[in-house]
């Protein structure tokens, strides 16, 4: 059995890992710009300056995804490339760039698929507190409607924010990404409901604005399991699920928050400040959403958490999804089992545990549409003879793809999957070490690019729609 005829086979990328161009024809400053120079806060200090040279070599790169026969590229916009300083005036020349890379685009066929927010936030946004500030919030729907306006002509898939919990999470607890706050759960909070805020917000006025395509939100999907049947560690699965999947899918899908977590903020004095009409925005609003985007990589297994409390600790390394950290409430802690087999940064890789997963978000918000808008293995990847041999990135991409393909079968409304990364990019706290591309980027050669193994075996998938898998 072959996909459904309009599935979409695409692959995505993000703009400060791929664009460099930090400082080139007009572009503001952004967070990351600033935050990744700071000693310390990057693997060897890599930055985004450069990165892989996208905004010079697009055309090149998109070549290679049309000869891929890649038919939906995810791509984002860099805000301060559109709007320099958050919200003051706009930069004709970043809309120029993104006209031409989404032209490009259409040239080959390729669908684009937008993401508005892909962590690169305007430094004078940050600086006067980022998402914890509504300013940034209503500058953001600002934004939007200039790019549904210059570019929706297009563009009839929109993402506006893409995985909330992880720049809010490692931008307010961790402190491994801006504005490096850690152990500050109150703004943690506050930034997630400006960010809803705002989601809400921006698929109202692009809905009022009769594009006819399609808006939702990416989120991290990471389904924790309990390691086994006592009640405590079963309590503390669903607790996981609540402040890791529900807390951000239900103001988004029923457009309220889970009771379980919202009770519990009040009690801890962590509720947002928050007014009816920003509820009520987002109560009114959320069923006008199209899609959710899905961003799976692994699942998590958690055991109810007894050590004292360590949870308040961070470096990059506990910021990295590996197993064996505790919670940031101290609640559950999660485990590397025996059993299972993981990544060479310690992520497990379980398809199984992504149709778990689809069937519990079916079960608790219906039939909604979704993308699987990132999944891939981040490797790195054995060069044998001059050739990328990336044979375990494809393994894991054919596991998924199987997976996902039994899930449509079973009901579940996916219409597209899009590997994370089209190319080999700057990973925000890994650096070029963890690679995850079809195209090899060498950064000693002049970043040359290069087939590997992987973009031949997907080139493959897409033309026969993957009827072998
Ligand atoms: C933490 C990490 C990684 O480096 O493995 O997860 C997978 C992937 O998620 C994306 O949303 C990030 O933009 C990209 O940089 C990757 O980031």
């Amino acid at each position: 059995m072959k996909f459904p005829y309009d599935f979409l086979f695409g692959a995505a990328s993000a703009s400060y890992q791929i664009e460099g161009a930090w400082n080139e024809d007009g572009k503001g400053k952004t967070n990351w710009d600033v935050f990744s120079k700071i000693p310390g806060k990057t693997y060897n200090g890599t930055n985004g300056d450069v990165a892989i040279d996208h905004y010079h070599r697009y055309k090149e790169d998109i070549k290679l995804m049309a000869e891929m026969g890649l038919e939906s590229y995810r791509f984002s916009i860099s805000w301060a490339r559109i709007l320099p300083t958050g919200d003051g005036e706009v930069n004709e020349k970043g809309l120029e760039f993104y006209n031409n890379v989404i032209d490009e685009c259409l040239k080959y066929g390729i669908v684009p698929f937008v993401t508005l927010y892909h962590w690169d936030l305007p430094l004078t946004l940050e600086e006067d507190g980022g998402w914890t500030n509504k300013r940034t919030a209503d500058a953001f729907v600002k934004y939007a409607e200039i790019c549904f306006q210059s570019f929706g002509d297009r563009v009839k898939h929109w993402i506006t924010f893409n995985e909330t919990v992880m720049f809010c999470g490692l931008g307010y607890l961790k402190g491994a990404h801006p504005p490096g706050i850690q152990n500050d759960e109150k703004k943690y909070f506050q930034a997630t409901h400006y960010v809803f805020y705002a989601h809400a917000k921006t698929v109202e006025v692009y809905k009022k604005l009769n594009h006819y395509g399609e808006i939702g939100i990416t989120h991290v999907f990471l389904p924790a399991y309990s390691i086994d049947d006592k009640h405590e560690n079963v309590v503390a699965a669903r607790h996981a699920n609540e402040y890791e999947t529900f807390w951000y899918y239900d103001p988004i899908l029923k457009g309220e928050y889970p009771s379980y977590v919202a009770e519990q903020l009040k009690e801890k004095g962590w509720t947002p400040s928050w007014t009816e009409e920003e509820l009520d925005t987002i109560k009114r609003n959320a069923g006008k959403n199209d899609f959710i985007g899905l961003n799976y990589y692994q699942p998590i297994r958690v055991e109810k958490n007894h050590e004292a409390d360590s949870s308040k600790e961070h470096s990059r390394e506990t910021s990295t999804l590996a197993p064996g950290n505790p919670s940031f409430d101290g609640f559950y802690r999660t485990v590397k089992m025996e059993d299972k087999t993981y990544t060479k940064w310690g992520w497990e890789i379980s398809p199984q545990g992504f149709l778990d997963g689809l069937h519990m978000l079916k079960d608790r918000y219906g039939d909604i549409m979704m993308y699987v808008t990132e999944n891939g293995l981040g490797d790195e990847d054995p060069i044998i003879d001059g050739e990328i041999v990336d044979v375990p990135r494809i393994k894991y991409i054919e596991e998924h793809l199987k997976v996902i393909k039994r899930a449509i079968k079973e009901g579940i409304h996916l219409k597209g999957y899009y590997a994370w990364s089209v190319i080999d990019l700057l990973s925000w706290l890994n650096g070029y070490k963890k690679q995850y591309g079809f195209i090899y980027v060498d950064h000693h050669d002049h970043l040359n690019r290069k087939k590997k193994l992987s973009f031949h075996w997907y080139k493959h998938i897409i033309e026969t729609r993957g009827e072998e898998l």
